[in-house]
């Protein structure tokens, strides 16, 4: 008895007995052979092998494009943007890829590959004939591979041979099923929810600007040092260039019917990544390019399946990190950018010197990234902004504003409350830049706005101490940097804008599930997310296997899975109220008390209100309590509650906004449209908003077909093809592959079209079985170990339940059309599993197959 499959199998459902380990044997297998993607049906597991891997150059795109729905083609992202976007033209569905993995596993890479690829088939014309394949040449494309691999050997079925580099192995099992696993709808997805809690827009077709980001906060940083040169001006009646003309977002381009400028909107939808990237990635101990938000990118497609315009959502920006790093990360890019390529005369006249000199950049103690050009960044970032129509008037009004947040940085405070500034150097400069007065600014960090809560109209001043006047620095200068965050989203989106009526592909990058060995509120939220999709994705996996088993007019069975619904509801649930809502009501009521204070009082209402449940765990129930365990799908994860009420409260403090809204500088102002005299409506909290992204998320995703990349980081020492299999296993559970195989294995492990199931199998026998009850009696009788039960014919497919069978079945082709490569594979098993043996049992595979 022989292992056939020591390479691992490239349809994970495959697997007889699958486990966690199995899986992670399975997969790190397929890595030693530089093969980075495996399937799971549908979904599409891929490995970062931190090394430029040369499949995904556009000879890669040629090949895939136009394939069959994916069909016999090996595990690739390119198959699976082939297949949605195959699936969008065909069907006239909207579709969207859901991306997710830990920090530096690779879904930023992958999105763009998205991108990359559905940007180079589609047409380049609103109208015409074309469909798809279209792509110019010329669209900017992701450097994601190399051009130096030989031309595939066609289009569409082309696939590359066995044995080269990188090269994907001869499909196994027949490729993944063409369909199944997946529910659609054929309407386009409905507008979307307003923007930033400031009312909702008014609706134009599908598509509208401003998601609404929910923002994370929290995190004080000790008072600023570190020198700042003396202002050349003060306050603002000093200007400069800047008695800036109106900046407001300039009118949106008005797209819709046929006059769309597809390759210009090709261009933007690339371009606007440098920028995104810029304003919302950093460099983390994890990824030198972290993305530090979640992003939703809808591209808008025409009945010629060309893109005509875009939309993007961001989620859970880390705006902590404008004002706090550990050690050995970065601030955002954007401001080591601003410091590389200003001219020196800006950087002069707005007080800018080097990153060492400012508190938000120095107290991590890293400042550049090796192998990183900030200044050639800077000018990529320039002509972003100047592809998606940002004025260069505008252009530095946002730098302004960033050089401004970052000499609120090096505001320092003693003394009693109210608290006094100990250099009024770097707070002059800040006024001046924000165009404030000085004064005023001052008052404004060192007093806090506090309404009564007996009267609602009467608002008291109260004096802040230093450690309080540090946090409403703070707070200004996160508030600061989200509005311009959300400034540009918006003028992308503008960008982008198209007012037909379109279907689109979306794509979801964001966080996947983290547990750490300390949880705080932002794994809270981030989790919290990820169940909800997690819900989405059982829901949309179930329901695709029940309509195709009504497709194919075959008797549904009902399929055992975990609902996470019960920890959804534990979390976000209103009556009994979950862990959310209790937070909520006790953050309404502690407005007068100290952080720490605050945190005791939402654990004690935490354990009062949910006593008992069997996914919330509570071990210290006395009064020194601060954590508490959600036992969520993916395992347990157990969380601090210090600052949870200070995060969540994620105040908008009306002294910083007045300040701002006094601003000489109209675009600043146009940052804070909001009435702060207006008491009536309760502020929002970070978690209420949230709860808000995650339904316009699941309502979003829910009007498309859904796929799935599950991104794996393989080791964490960013080293090429490193396989280090207890990092691989933890993410193996936390993503929930076991889960996912077992939803797809409970029915039918494989199935396949009757022509493509006949054409292959029956290759088997010297005389091809003509249909499918054929083949049964053929092969019961070939295989002593295959019975009849194992087969179910559908009305265009046969659907086979076990995998094991699949093998049997593999092994009968192989010895029938290719004995002598039989061999050799079987003779190859075994040097391997000598070697496999000597490297004591790395990635040891179980028993996959049987030759006898
Ligand atoms: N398919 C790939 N081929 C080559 N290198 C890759 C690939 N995927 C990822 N990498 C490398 O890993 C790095 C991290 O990847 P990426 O930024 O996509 O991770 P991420 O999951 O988006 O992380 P984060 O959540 O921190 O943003 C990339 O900068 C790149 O160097």
């Amino acid at each position: 008895m022989f292992r056939l499959f020591s390479s691992g199998v490239d349809d994970l459902v495959l697997v007889s007995s699958p486990t966690n380990g199995e899986i992670t044997n399975q997969i790190g297998a397929r890595f030693d052979r530089e093969l980075i993607y495996t399937n799971i049906g549908e979904v599409l597991i891929a490995v970062n092998p931190y090394k430029q891997l040369p499949i995904t150059g556009p000879e890669f795109i040629k090949m895939y494009q136009n394939s069959p729905g994916g069909n016999e083609a090996p595990p690739h992202i390119f198959a699976l943007a082939e297949r949605a976007y195959r699936r969008m033209v065909d069907e006239n569905e909207s579709q969207c890829v859901i991306i997710s993995g830990e920090s530096g596993a690779g879904k930023t890479v992958s999105a763009k590959l998205i991108l990359q690829y559905v940007t180079a088939v589609s047409p380049n014309n609103s109208y015409g004939n074309s469909m798809g394949g279209g792509g110019s040449n010329n669209v900017p494309q992701y450097d994601g591979g190399s051009d130096d691999y030989g031309a595939p050997s066609g289009r569409g079925r082309a696939l590359p041979m066995p044995g080269g580099r990188g090269m994907p192995p001869p499909a196994r099992g027949g490729g993944v099923p063409n369909r199944g696993g997946v529910a659609s709808r054929g309407a386009p997805p409905p507008p979307m929810g307003g923007g930033r809690g400031r009312g909702p827009p008014p609706p134009v077709s599908n598509v509208r600007a401003g998601a609404p980001p929910p923002p994370m906060s929290g995190g004080q940083a000790p008072p600023a040092r570190g020198p700042a040169p003396p202002p050349s001006r003060g306050g603002p009646a000093a200007r400069g260039r800047g008695g800036a003309p109106p900046p407001r977002a300039a009118p949106p381009q008005s797209r819709g019917g046929r006059n769309v400028d597809v390759e210009h909107i090709k261009k933007v939808i690339l371009d606007s990544n440098p920028l995104m990237e810029a304003i919302g990635n950093a460099k983390t101990v994890r990824n030198d390019n972290s993305s530090r938000f979640g992003k939703y990118l809808e591209i808008q497609f025409d009945d010629n399946n060309a893109p005509v315009g875009g939309q993007i959502s961001t989620f859970l920006l880390e705006k902590t990190r404008v004002t706090f790093q550990q050690k050995h990360e970065r601030n955002f890019h954007i401001f080591y950018q601003m410091l590389a390529g200003l001219d020196q005369s800006t950087k002069s006249e707005w007080g800018l010197t080097q990153a060492t000199d400012f508190y938000y950049l120095a107290q991590s103690k890293c400042t550049s990234i090796a192998d990183v050009d900030d200044a050639a960044d800077y000018i990529e970032v320039k002509n972003a902004m100047t592809t998606i129509a940002i004025t260069s008037e505008e252009q530095t009004e946002i730098f302004r504003i960033l050089a401004a947040i970052l000499h609120v940085g090096n505001i320092r405070f003693q003394g009693e409350a109210p608290a006094t500034v100990i250099d009024e150097t770097p707070l002059q400069w800040a006024a001046s830049l924000l165009g404030c007065d000085p004064q005023f600014l001052g008052q404004s960090l060192n007093h806090r706005q506090i309404q009564s809560g007996s009267v609602r109209h009467t608002q008291y001043a109260v004096p802040q101490n230093p450690d309080q006047s540090a946090s409403l620095r703070d707070a200004l200068a996160k508030t600061l940097y989200e509005r311009i965050f959300d400034f540009i989203v918006t003028r992308i989106n503008s960008a982008m804008q198209y007012h037909g009526s379109a279907k689109v592909i979306g794509v979801l990058d964001i966080y996947g599930f983290e547990v750490f060995e300390r949880n705080s509120f932002e794994q809270f939220c981030i989790n919290y997310v990820n169940e909800r999709l997690q819900q989405i994705f059982i829901d949309l996996t179930v329901r695709g296997e029940q309509r195709e088993y009504h497709e194919e007019g075959m008797k549904w069975k009902d399929i055992s899975f975990f609902d996470n619904k019960i920890v959804v509801d534990l979390i976000d649930g209103n009556k009994p109220p979950g862990v959310m809502r209790v937070l909520d009501d006790v953050c309404k009521t502690v407005h007068a008390v100290d952080s720490a204070t605050a945190d005791t009082k939402f654990m004690e209402k935490l354990i009062h209100a949910i006593q008992s449940h069997p996914h919330l765990l509570i071990s210290n129930t006395g009064s020194s309590a601060n954590e508490f365990t959600i036992k969520h799908y993916a395992g347990d994860v157990t969380y601090s509650v210090e600052e949870f009420c200070f995060k969540n409260n994620d105040n908008l403090y009306a002294s910083i906004v007045c300040c701002l809204q006094s601003s000489t500088y109209p675009f600043i102002a146009s940052l804070f449209p909001e009435n702060m005299s207006d008491n009536k409506t309760a502020p929002t909290t970070a978690s209420y908003k949230i709860r808000q992204s995650a339904n316009y998320l699941v309502q979003r995703l829910s009007a498309c077909t859904p796929h799935y990349i599950r991104c794996i980081k393989p080791n964490d020492s960013k080293s090429p093809l490193s396989f280090t299999s207890s990092r691989v296993e933890h993410q193996v559970k936390y993503l929930g592959l076991l889960e996912n195989i077992k939803v797809k294995r409970s029915g039918y492990a494989y199935r396949q079209l009757k022509d493509v199931f006949l054409n292959r199998f029956g290759r088997i026998f010297d005389v091809a079985p003509r249909n499918c009850q054929e083949f049964v009696e053929q092969i019961t009788r070939a295989g002593k170990d295959i019975s009849a039960e194992e087969f179910e014919e559908g009305k265009t497919k046969i659907f086979v339940k076990t995998p094991e069978t699949i093998f049997l079945m593999e092994d009968l082709l192989m010895q029938k059309i290719d004995p002598i490569g039989y061999k050799e594979r079987v003779h190859a098993y075994k040097e391997n599993e000598k070697l496999a043996q000597a490297k004591a049992g790395k990635h040891s595979l179980k028993p996959k197959c049987i030759i006898q």
